[in-house]
């Protein structure tokens, strides 16, 4: 269940009034998600119906919001193949909406893949390398709110509910994240807006070579190679082992440097990127298992998935 905040028909309309876009002919709330509330939304413009996505931001606040939007809206002008916010006469881009900051976004077309092929993963690398580079003029900045500072705060968080030997793992990674975001490796990376969160359940295709990327409310400011590596981390792996599948990374890397070339120094940060990547995810979802559990909410997903990422990644690419 993802509809946290209920709505009445009245209500959406008066809200919808100041955008312009027509009637409110119907909405239903969207099952999938954990983060956020989300409705298709119809509308009559007096010609066609449409249907748009409504979110309710149940956790992320007015201060947050407006890199997100912005940068969705700033990629969506460029031709990225992402949701476009819509802003009513003054430009705002969100409003207040049973007590809460909500937005409505254009609707993409096509379905998540269950199997990502080499293919997907090619469409993927090419249209995220081209997000990057469609992202270089945009004039806010936020960074991502999920980087070392917050691996760094939540370290003592979630090692309270862990065996010594995983605590240990876990604040060793962080002591090699830390160290190696200090070297002039790390520090020449090229760096911009990123979506930070591309895995398969982000990405809608109606074929495999169009891709469109939704929710981009963990997006931030980091470096473009931790954003690969995010995405190479749910993308090109046995899902069973998280083992990287060759045929699957090649042809994401080869996409995405085909549109931003990767460097020399690219390639030598490229291993504690993937470690990063994995630490930044298995993280979030510690503290999710114990958060949740305490709510009694939702399923949370499952940490140990990149508890197994990350010590894979680590026997595989050694401390810079
Ligand atoms: N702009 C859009 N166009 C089409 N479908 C969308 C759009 N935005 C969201 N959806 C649908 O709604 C579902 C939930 O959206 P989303 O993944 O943003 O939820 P969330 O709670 O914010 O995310 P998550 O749990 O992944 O962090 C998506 O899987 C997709 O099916
Ligand atoms: N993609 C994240 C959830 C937040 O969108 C995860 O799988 O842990």
């Amino acid at each position: 269940m993802a509809v946290f905040t209920q709505i009445t028909h009245d209500e959406l309309a008066t809200w919808l009034t100041p955008l312009n876009l027509g009637t409110l002919v119907e909405f239903k709330g969207i099952a999938s998600g954990i983060e956020n509330s989300n409705f298709f939304v119809t509308l009559n413009d007096g010609r066609h119906h449409t249907t748009y996505v409504l979110t309710i931001f149940e956790v992320l606040t007015p201060e947050q919001l407006p890199f997100y939007l912005e940068l969705m809206q700033h990629l969506a002008i460029k031709g990225i193949p992402v949701p476009r916010p819509y802003a009513d006469a003054q430009g705002q881009l969100f409003r207040p909406l049973a007590g809460k900051p909500a937005t409505l976004v254009s609707k993409l077309s096509g379905s998540d893949t269950a199997t990502p092929t080499p293919a997907h993963c090619a469409s993927v690398g090419r249209t995220l390398a081209q997000m990057h580079l469609a992202g270089r003029d945009l004039q806010r900045h936020q960074p991502n709110l999920r980087g070392l500072d917050w691996w760094q705060m939540m370290e003592d968080k979630v090692s309270a509910f862990l065996p010594d030997h995983i605590a240990e793992l876990l604040r060793d990674e962080v002591a090699a994240q830390t160290a190696f975001a200090q070297t002039p490796i790390y520090k020449e990376l090229p760096v911009g807006a990123g979506h930070c969160d591309l895995f398969v359940d982000n990405v809608l295709f109606t074929d495999p070579n169009s891709p469109s990327f939704i929710d981009f409310y963990f997006a931030g400011v980091d470096t473009w190679l931790f954003d690969l590596a995010v995405t190479v981390n749910d993308w090109c792996i046995d899902r069973s082992t998280g083992e990287l599948l060759p045929d699957h990374l090649n042809a994401m890397i080869t996409a995405y440097s085909t549109v931003v070339p990767l460097t020399d120094n690219d390639r030598s940060a490229w291993g504690m990127m993937l470690r990063a990547a994995a630490l930044r995810f298995w993280i979030s979802r510690l503290y999710d298992f114990y958060r949740t559990r305490e709510a009694a909410m939702l399923t949370p997903k499952d940490p140990t998935h990149f508890e197994r990422i990350l010590k894979s990644r680590r026997s595989q690419f050694e401390t810079i």
